[in-house]
């Protein structure tokens, strides 16, 4: 079916009219198609690109599924999501990754692209099989124990030196496990408070610098997930100074909020890395506006009540993410240029460099005539009021409840078949 929409903003350029047809954006012709989409006011971006998320399929499709993830990815403007590999069984065969994969291909929402683990189980002992996921019809690219670090540095740099065959690249969720034994959330005043036990700022830092070595020394690309402290910014600056090929994530979390949210002994602000001080959230908004993070990567992370609504010490850490994530960046002013919105900057590290990362070459192009129509059209003027329970996914532990919020998706295309249309997920 062809789509006109009409008086749009190309990344906040003038407002002009785009054709969808064929699965590709068209200059329109004389022709009026029969549906027409009213563009004013809206801004189309290239599809958002997660290279972070967690669906939970297989094992806990109680917390959430890749149909229902899917679905709750492309209501925020995603058209591809990077699946973690920490299911029940963990993504470390052939097998698992294109058990996912085709379950992403059924759900027909984004384009769902698997990441393997590392090491077997997410044990941390020895390597999984890395070429035969890569081989597979899953083409896995991306490796990653994440939810554990690969804390054996021989192991590290092995994974680093097996991917560098294929450029792909190992995803390291930085956390020494012996300085974080029992950690309930950020080693400082407020811990000291509570009497929580504190995980402790250089636990990421001093797995980053290690890495950062490893990379070199390697010659292999290294990504960092969640990057949650000051100090971190300052280590993987300094390595891409060196010329170090690592690139950097941050959540839409780790940039609003902070530790002090657990004043309230709410679980829902339970994650890992912790939530950190006001000091390292400026620090990290700085750096995604500089370019040393190099994206916005959810770490959407759904959990069913049980494992949520509990004592804080027992409960999962993890918060969900998709729905609110370009709302949430857009709300922390971070990506503007004289207090206007950036979207040239937005569509970089949102969209165009995680595709890139990825290696998703559909993905992460500005829709214009000549390009594939995976895009989304976000009304920047909305505002909403976030209400956990409206929601795509299964799990409710959304951490912005109450919080009203910049920016509503009115749209989103993949491949020239809308996903979402009028706010509204299309399957
Ligand atoms: N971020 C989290 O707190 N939890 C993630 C794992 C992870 O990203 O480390 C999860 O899988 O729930
Ligand atoms: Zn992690
Ligand atoms: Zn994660």
């Amino acid at each position: 079916m062809a789509y006109l929409i009409k008086n749009v903003s190309v990344l906040g350029g003038a407002a002009r009219d785009l054709l969808i047809e064929d699965g590709v954006i068209k200059e329109p012709t004389g022709e009026t198609p029969q549906n027409i989409i009213d563009g004013t006011g809206l801004v189309a971006l290239p599809g958002l690109v997660d290279l972070h998320t967690h669906l939970r399929e297989p094992g806990r499709e109680d917390a959430e599924t890749v149909e229902t993830g899917s679905r709750a990815a492309a209501l925020g403007g995603y058209t591809a999501v990077c699946a973690m590999a920490n299911t029940s069984p963990v993504a470390d065969t052939a097998g698992v990754v294109e058990q996912v994969w085709r379950l992403g291909r059924e759900a027909g929402l984004v384009d769902v692209q698997p990441i393997g683990a590392v090491t077997v189980g997410l044990a941390g002992e020895r390597l999984a099989e890395l070429g035969a996921m890569a081989d597979s019809a899953a083409t896995v690219r991306i490796f990653s124990d994440d939810g554990h670090c690969v804390a054996d540095p021989r192991l590290m740099r092995r994974a680093l030196e097996y991917v560098k065959a294929f450029d792909g690249v190992v995803a390291q969720h930085a956390e020494e496990p012996r300085l974080t034994e029992g950690a309930q959330m950020h080693e400082g005043e407020v811990a000291t408070r509570l009497g929580l036990t504190g995980w402790p700022a250089v636990a990421e830092e001093a797995i980053i610098a290690r890495d950062v070595l490893l990379a070199e020394h390697v010659g292999s690309r290294l990504h960092v997930c969640h990057l949650s402290t000051a100090g971190s910014v300052e280590v993987v600056r300094q390595a891409k100074a060196r010329g170090v090929r690592v690139t950097a994530e941050v959540t839409p979390h780790h940039l609003v909020l902070t530790h002090d949210r657990a004043e309230s002994y709410d679980p829902v602000f339970k994650v890992n890395p912790p939530l950190r001080t006001a000091d390292d959230v400026k620090a990290l908004r700085a750096a995604l506006a500089e370019g040393i993070i190099d994206i916005v990567a959810t770490d959407h992370a759904p959990h069913a009540v049980e494992d949520k609504e509990c004592e804080w010490a027992y409960a999962r850490p993890g918060m969900v993410g998709l729905e609110t994530a370009l709302s949430v960046v857009l709300s922390t002013g971070s990506l503007e240029r004289d207090g206007t919105v950036d979207w040239d900057l937005i569509a970089e590290r949102m969209s165009r460099t995680p595709a890139r990362i990825a290696g998703l070459t559909e993905h992460g192009h500005d829709p214009l005539p000549g390009a594939p129509a995976t895009f989304t059209l976000v009304d920047p003027a909305a505002t909403r009021t976030v209400v956990p329970t409206e929601t795509a996914s299964r799990s409710m532990n959304n951490p912005y409840a109450g919080m009203s919020l910049p920016g509503r998706i009115v749209a989103t295309f993949l491949r020239g078949e809308p996903t979402v249309l009028d706010g509204k997920a299309q399957k």
